[in-house]
């Protein structure tokens, strides 16, 4: 009896410790791994989610709300700098998750096995000045050696794409997926809900109502004049003036440079990106779940346009994207505005497809 308890309280000290002592080889991190997997045997069931780039702006808030979502069970934190700290720090918060970090790339395999959701928020940020687009040389090449992990270790697992420029990300995230012979369009997302969760703020305030309580569809892209807010779609139901139209209309489509701006030249958006994420992210675990009726607004793969991608309203369900809802009626404003995104859209889309096949 006295020895059976002996051995068990051996078993608990030797999981602790395990847990103190930061990985420093593959053979330790493996240990470790076995480690954890006890644990989360004891661990609520829920889903595996990944965030790499976990140590940056983004990445660290979004990592602290993903430990509290209580639909994930296993939260595993990869980035190429600081991932013990960050992963000491995230892994005392008292909540269901289990948090493994993982550090430099020859740890991204085993951040990736096994994972229902990645989520991807690596990559330089704009300085004032920049454009989403002046991202793209440092911004692709990682995002290709991301995916190629993923297609490699978790080719069914939900993609969301918040490193920019999202427009070609998410294109060259569809060639890597396509030569790996993994690409399923329904897995693949960025993420745009920034775009909707500004636009349900600035409409709020311009009605005088609970940001909550409004919801604008945010349709087209992610960059510039292809953030195409749909006021006439708003709900509840309401009009505009011509005035309020143009102010909101800038204002959501320059809310990234409005941040980029007031930081001055340290970041761009990282706590409400945060927000926005774990927002998106917490609804695509409910559709996998198998709740019903989710919809969100996501840059994917679809035919709303002639584009190959675009930001469109999407019913998120056990598969990802289960159905990708119409653009609804347009105001003539609209149209136009559908136009002009149209050709920058196209442009993005083909530097990204030109990039991942060079
Ligand atoms: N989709 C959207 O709505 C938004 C997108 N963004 C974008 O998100 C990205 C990240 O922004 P921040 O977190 O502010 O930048 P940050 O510089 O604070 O963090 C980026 C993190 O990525 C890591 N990283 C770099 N190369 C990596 C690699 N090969 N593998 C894994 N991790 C790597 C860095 O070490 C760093 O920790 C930027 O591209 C930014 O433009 C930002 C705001 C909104
Ligand atoms: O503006 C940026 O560079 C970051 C971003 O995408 C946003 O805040 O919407």
């Amino acid at each position: 009896m006295e020895q059976g308890a002996d051995s068990a309280a051996a078993r608990r000290m030797a999981r602790v410790a395990s847990h103190l002592r930061p990985p420093t080889s593959q053979m330790e991190e493996v240990a470790i791994l076995k480690g954890s997997d006890c644990r989360a045997k004891g661990a609520a069931p829920g889903f595996k989610v990944a965030v790499l780039g976990a140590s940056g702006g983004i990445g660290q808030p979004l990592s602290l709300l993903m430990k509290m979502n209580p639909l994930v069970s296993v939260l595993h934190l990869y980035d190429v700098v600081n991932t013990p700290g960050v992963t000491a720090d995230i892994s005392h918060m008292n909540t269901g998750a289990v948090v493994r970090g993982f550090l430099g790339q020859s740890q991204l395999e085993s951040a990736l096995t096994g994972m229902d959701l990645v989520i991807i928020p690596a990559g330089i940020p704009r300085k004032p000045g920049m454009t989403r687009d002046d991202l793209f040389n440092i911004n692709a090449g990682i995002v290709r050696t991301l995916c190629e992990g993923i297609a490699k270790c978790c080719p069914n697992a939900i993609v969301n794409v918040i490193s920019n420029p999202v427009n070609s990300t998410v294109p060259i995230a569809a060639e890597v997926f396509k030569k790996a012979g993994t690409y399923d369009p329904k897995r693949l997302l960025g993420v745009t809900t920034l775009d909707v969760v500004r636009a349900n703020t600035f409409v709020g305030e311009v009605l005088g109502l609970d940001p909550r309580d409004v919801n604008v569809p945010v349709v087209g892209g992610h960059a510039g004049v292809t953030i195409l807010p749909l006021l006439s779609q708003v709900n509840p139901p309401c009009s505009f003036t011509s005035e309020e139209i143009s102010y909101l209309t800038s204002r959501i489509q320059n809310g990234g440079t409005e941040v980029v701006e007031a930081k001055a030249g340290a970041g761009s958006a990282t706590l409400s990106m945060a927000y926005a994420a774990a927002k998106f992210a917490d609804a695509c675990l409910r559709g996998l779940r198998g709740d019903a009726g989710i919809v969100e607004c996501s840059y994917i793969a679809c035919q709303v346009t002639e584009l190959p991608f675009f930001a469109s309203k999407v019913r998120l369900g056990r598969s990802g994207v289960e159905e990708v809802l119409p653009l609804g009626p347009l105001n003539e404003f609209e149209r136009a505005g559908l136009e002009k995104a149209k050709g920058e859209l196209a442009e993005s889309i083909h530097k990204g497809v030109a990039f991942a096949n060079k």
